[in-house]
């Protein structure tokens, strides 16, 4: 007769799957809660303690480490000795465990759970007895999903057993189980321990969505979501309409939250393919869609627009004028819904927190031999601004400065924003260049450019005031920094124009 060790937190589901292994022929041992749980729903059941002559000790830090079990579960069964050395021990075959664990991430992801409630909450007991089987995996099933319960019964009625290759598959289950489970708890500690960059990473992600193609359709990809440490705001998405997120989307829609976050005003960002193409800001949200949509009438087409209000009726009408592949806000009016859900091809997205969520700490990125780990850019300035040149921003020209510097930190380097009315008029991005991306910009301009303010991601020189100045344009906000600032700062004189360094820049690469 064959032996399974039964072992859940999560009890769900675990009668009716037990009582059809019973059914088949196999005898049930269990730890206390699940034993006790069993033993309530009328089913043949012994107590691991029975096994161990030993009890559960230490409020339950101590049920089933014991070589009886582990000798049970690990022994070789093509290998004589081993058999040999079982019987003489007096232990008996395990040839199943199911597991469950303690909840870690439930617990972490629970902001009110205590440090001391979190360490009772790491099962030592548990990912043993799943490795241990997982690596006789020829002789011993190991399940550690309630999602697979059905699966190994439908197996074991057709076949008497599971085949070596499902077994394998399990194994390998249980070892990503283990796995992500010890990721989260090395996570928790380096979090404890304050360390941002620890000799070893181990973010663990989890399967989220499978997609039809990546960025182009002869690329496969998947979309996994990574398992916080410890959100304190989790930003949930709710896709309310439309086909499912692509790849590029999911790259977009990313992008379209950093940007649309760092504006507090009513702000609507229009993204292609993750550069912003109109930002504007205005009393309302539909004033500021209009600007942003306006910025660029054309880029918008197929972009991901994120606004930081609720959709009302009067930007959905506008919205829906447009072919766009995603709108995400944090509300939409029902009847803005009903008039946005009438186009097929839209995406409606709903984050509810969008403005106060968290966004990750750090981001990585592939290179070759390996990724890079860097802090968000979560920073917008240095302490305190440097006004350089004889006339200063005025108080308007300040705030319009201070909105194309954050309209420009999402742009991809060498990255300008030129903006009036807190709305972009022109941006120029991704040049090798910066000159030829403020050449670039001035000459896809809107409207004129009088009046209107600059601001590059990184330093630049004479020749850039030269072509402002003949655009119109009469702030600058710049880092700084550059051998060549004072000839900046002369001619910025020499034309009137205020110029603004932040002392930090915003390469984005
Ligand atoms: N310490 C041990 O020997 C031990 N053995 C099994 N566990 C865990 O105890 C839980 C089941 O406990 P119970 O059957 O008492 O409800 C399972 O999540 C299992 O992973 C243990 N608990 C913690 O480590």
């Amino acid at each position: 007769m064959k032996t399974a060790l039964i072992s859940v937190y999560k009890k769900e589901g675990i009668v009716d799957f037990v009582k059809e292994l019973t059914e088949l022929g196999w005898s049930i041992v269990s730890t206390g809660g699940t034993y006790k749980h069993l033993l309530d729903n009328g089913i043949d059941v012994t107590d691991i303690t029975e096994i161990t002559k030993f009890p559960e000790i230490l409020d339950g830090r101590v049920k089933t480490l014991h070589p009886k079990v582990y000798g049970g579960i690990l022994y070789r069964r093509d290998v004589e000795e081993h058999s040999k050395t079982i019987k003489e021990q007096n232990i008996d075959s395990i040839d199943m465990v199911v597991n469950t664990l303690y909840p870690f991430e439930e617990t972490i992801n629970d902001i009110n759970s205590t440090h001391e409630q979190l360490i009772e909450k790491i099962d030592i007991g548990g990912p043993s007895m799943i490795r241990a089987a997982a690596k006789n995996y020829k002789d011993v099933i190991v399940v550690t999903s309630i999602s697979d319960y059905d699966f190994v019964l439908k197996e074991l009625k057709e076949k008497g057993d599971l085949s070596l290759e499902n077994k394998r598959i399990l194994a390998g289950k249980a070892f990503g189980v283990t796995a992500q489970y010890d990721a989260l708890i090395s996570n928790y500690f380096n979090n404890q321990n304050k360390l941002d960059f620890p000799e070893n990473i181990t973010f663990t992600y989890r399967l989220k969505q499978s997609l039809r193609y990546g960025e182009n359709p002869h690329q496969n990809a998947a979309y996994y979501e990574k398992i916080y440490e410890a959100p304190k705001e989790k930003g949930e998405i709710i896709q309310l309409h439309g086909k499912e997120l692509s790849y590029n989307n999911l790259n977009d829609l990313y992008g379209a939250v950093k940007m649309v976050k760092e504006f507090e005003e009513p702000t609507a960002v229009a993204v292609k393919h993750n550069n912003p193409c109109g930002i504007a800001t205005g009393e309302n949200i539909y004033e500021a869609f209009k600007k942003a949509f306006e910025a660029d009438e054309v880029s918008i087409f197929g972009g991901i627009i994120s606004l930081n209000r609720k959709v009302d009726v009067k930007t959905a009408n506008l919205l829906s004028q447009i072919f766009l592949e995603i709108v995400v806000a944090p509300e939409y009016d029902n009847e803005a819904f009903n008039i946005l859900s009438k186009k097929k091809n839209i995406r409606i997205l709903q984050i509810e927190n969008l403005n106060t969520m968290e966004l990750v700490k750090q981001e990585t990125k592939d290179v070759l031999h390996g990724v890079l780990l860097q802090d968000r850019d979560n920073k917008l300035l240095r302490d305190k601004l440097e006004f350089v040149t004889n006339r200063k921003p005025t108080d308007e020209e300040l705030e319009e400065l201070l909105f194309a510097w954050k309209a420009v930190k999402y742009v991809n380097s060498n990255g300008v924003v030129i903006s009036k009315n807190k709305q972009t008029l022109a941006i120029g991005q991704g040049e090798v260049r910066r000159h030829w991306a403020v050449e670039k910009a001035v000459k896809r301009s809107i409207k004129d450019l009088k009046g209107a303010v600059l601001a590059s991601d990184g330093f630049f020189f004479g020749d850039t005031v030269e072509e402002l100045n003949k655009a119109g344009v009469k702030a600058i906000i710049q880092p700084g920094g550059s051998v060549k600032d004072s000839e900046v700062i002369e001619l910025a004189n020499k034309y009137d124009i205020a110029v603004v360094f932040t002392g930090m820049r915003h390469f984005k690469h």
